[in-house]
């Protein structure tokens, strides 16, 4: 059997490597001949997987995504052509929901503000939502959700419209994926309209897909009336909008999604499937695969204030590394994918133990998904 895997998809030698042969490709660049003889394709969201990457394949057993979003494989032609195809929802989502609170603690020390006195407005509402939720909510922060197909569906947490987020709320931060037709479709969700309608004291972060927000229209407004904004998708990456980065008070390449958990997930996620499909048990499990962190404990001697928070979240991931390292190469050809393919893939929360010294209550850490303290 042959396998052909994204190279940038972690473990997937150890996980796959008793299916067949592994070849690893840059899926950025991966065309209809190096996938014509392959009996198994394993994705990442680079790949567009269409009519035209498999015209040459008649033999693919199985396509899967080590992601959430979807939006770059056309499923209905894997239907239509009776290729299994699985995605990985909700593997990184803790790290999305990481990225987002620790953009939040930079903002509020760059602004000086108390985070307890924002209200959130999440639009979008399901893995990588819920999991900003979940860390804000952990820290006392109010959030506001707006989700119109899951407030449908009869889930009974409370929403909003979008526009009663965007006047009401402080902050607005985007999880949904990119979607083109029907009523909900998020292909520019923020257009130019609602983005003129924006406060200048709002933030607005977008870690979900570039396009659901226009970036045009958003230079524009940063040219004119700029307020705090984090980009970690761009229209037309992998070669963002030049202009717009200097504009932007958090810009990193997409990589929000990157603590190693996450991405790891994404590739077990897929040998689960796989294995279920071809029959196979799954001998295999990720916490044996998974290093442990180069970090282990933190010791507190108090439950910490904002700023304290900002030092132990630093302390797993500082993101204005990547943010520095990002404005340096958006410019240079293939920057953009080489700050990603050679990111060291932070670890989550998860990976520091900490230790309360006095046994005051910390009880928020561990809801924000510290891993526990050890009295
Ligand atoms: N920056 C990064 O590294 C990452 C980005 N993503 C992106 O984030 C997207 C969301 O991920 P998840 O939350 O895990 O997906 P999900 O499918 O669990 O949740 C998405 C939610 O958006 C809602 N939604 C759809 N259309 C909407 C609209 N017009 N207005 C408001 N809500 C709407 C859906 O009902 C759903 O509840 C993914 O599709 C992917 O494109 C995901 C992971 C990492
Ligand atoms: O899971 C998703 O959806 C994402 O956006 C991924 O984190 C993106 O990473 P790559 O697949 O582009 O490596």
């Amino acid at each position: 059997m042959k396998l052909v895997v994204d190279e940038n998809m972690p473990y997937v030698r150890e996980l796959f490597a008793d299916f067949g042969e592994i070849v690893a490709v840059n899926g950025r660049h991966l065309s209809a001949e190096q996938v014509s003889d392959a009996d198994v394709l394993l994705v990442r969201s680079v790949t567009q997987v269409n009519s035209a990457l498999l015209a040459q394949n008649s033999q693919l057993k199985f396509v899967g995504s080590a992601t959430i979003g979807t939006d770059h494989i056309d499923q209905d032609y894997l239907a239509s052509r009776n290729i299994p195809f699985s995605s990985a929802p909700g593997c990184n989502a803790t790290s999305v929901g990481e990225y987002v609170f620790n953009a939040l603690l930079e903002l509020a020390e760059k602004y000086g503000a108390d985070l307890h006195d924002k209200t959130v407005g999440i639009v979008g509402a399901g893995n990588t939502g819920s999991a900003v939720a979940r860390c804000l909510s952990a820290w006392g922060v109010n959030v506001m959700l707006c989700d119109p197909p899951l407030q449908r569906s009869g889930d009974d947490r409370e929403f909003f419209p979008l526009d009663t987020l965007i006047a009401q709320a402080d902050v607005l931060t985007f999880h949904v994926p990119l979607t083109h037709d029907g009523a909900d479709a998020t292909f520019h969700l923020l257009d130019a309209a609602k983005i003129a309608r924006l406060k200048s004291n709002m933030w607005l972060i977008n870690a979900c897909r570039g396009e659901v927000i226009d970036n045009h229209a958003l230079l524009a407004r940063q040219q004119t009336q700029p307020m705090p904004v984090v980009l970690d998708v761009w229209e037309g990456e992998p070669q963002p909008l030049a202009a717009l980065v200097p504009l932007v008070d958090i810009a990193t390449p997409h990589i929000a999604g990157y603590s190693l958990e996450g991405k790891a997930l994404g590739t077990f996620m897929l040998y689960q499937r796989l294995c279920e499909l071809l029959g196979r048990s799954i001998d295999k499990s990720l916490a044996d695969l998974l290093p442990k962190a180069w970090f282990q404990q933190v010791n507190l001697r108090q439950t910490p204030d904002q700023a304290g928070l900002l030092r132990l979240c630093r302390f797993v991931y500082d993101l204005r590394d990547d943010d520095r390292q990002f404005r340096k190469i958006h410019q240079i050809p293939d920057g953009f994918d080489n700050m990603r393919k050679n990111h060291r893939h932070r670890r989550e929360f998860s990976a520091l133990a900490l230790v309360n010294a006095d046994g005051s209550e910390v009880d928020c850490l561990t809801k924000l998904g510290f891993a526990g303290v050890v009295r």
